[in-house]
């Protein structure tokens, strides 16, 4: 009767991160690949750059072929326990900050004073957007773009 497979923690396997000591979790199953380091045509970095983590996208986005999954058997020593493999991160997008006009107004006497900028380009603050348009600056306007009265810099 076959014997169950070892099972392996997440912790464990991570240990193993090194040139001749370098395991990898591909698949739920956990490999050995030590010995086969110097002959991996990819090179070893790749191997201890997938050690620690679930390495199995990074090894299916290669595309190995048949005769490199047929090899993989050489190198199986178990699976890996799923309960002690750690969640994955999500991703939490920083809160928008808030929008400053103060700052804005900084932004657009900037450009202003930028040397060379054309004299006949007026920067309108309709809208809190920054609208450029090449026409005379005068005190009041109308924009186009936000249909509205405005005032010029
Ligand atoms: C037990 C695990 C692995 C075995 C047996 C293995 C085997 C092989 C073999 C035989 C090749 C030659 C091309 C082919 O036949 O597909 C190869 C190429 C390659 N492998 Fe792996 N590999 C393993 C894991 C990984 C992992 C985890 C990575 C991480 C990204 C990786 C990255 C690469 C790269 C970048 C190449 C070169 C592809 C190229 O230049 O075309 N391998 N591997």
């Amino acid at each position: 009767m076959a014997s169950d497979p070892k099972l392996h923690t997440f912790d464990d396997v991570s240990k193993h991160n090194k040139t001749k000591d370098c395991w990898l979790i591909l698949s739920g199953k956990v490999y050995d690949v030590s010995p086969f380091m110097e002959d991996h045509p990819g090179g070893d970095e790749v191997l201890l750059s997938a050690t620690g983590k679930d390495a199995t996208n990074d090894f299916e986005d290669v595309g190995h072929s048949d005769s490199a999954r047929e090899m993989m058997d050489k190198y199986y020593i178990g699976e890996i326990d799923p309960s002690t493999v750690p969640l994955k991160r999500t991703y939490v997008p920083p809160q928008q900050s808030q929008y400053n006009p103060d700052k804005t107004s900084e932004f657009v006497i900037k450009i202003l004073q930028f040397p060379g900028a054309s004299p006949d380009i007026g920067l309108s603050l309709c809208c809190q957007k920054l609208h450029q348009e090449r026409v005379a600056p005068s005190l009041s306007s109308y924009c186009t773009l936000c249909e509205g009265s405005v005032s010029y810099l």
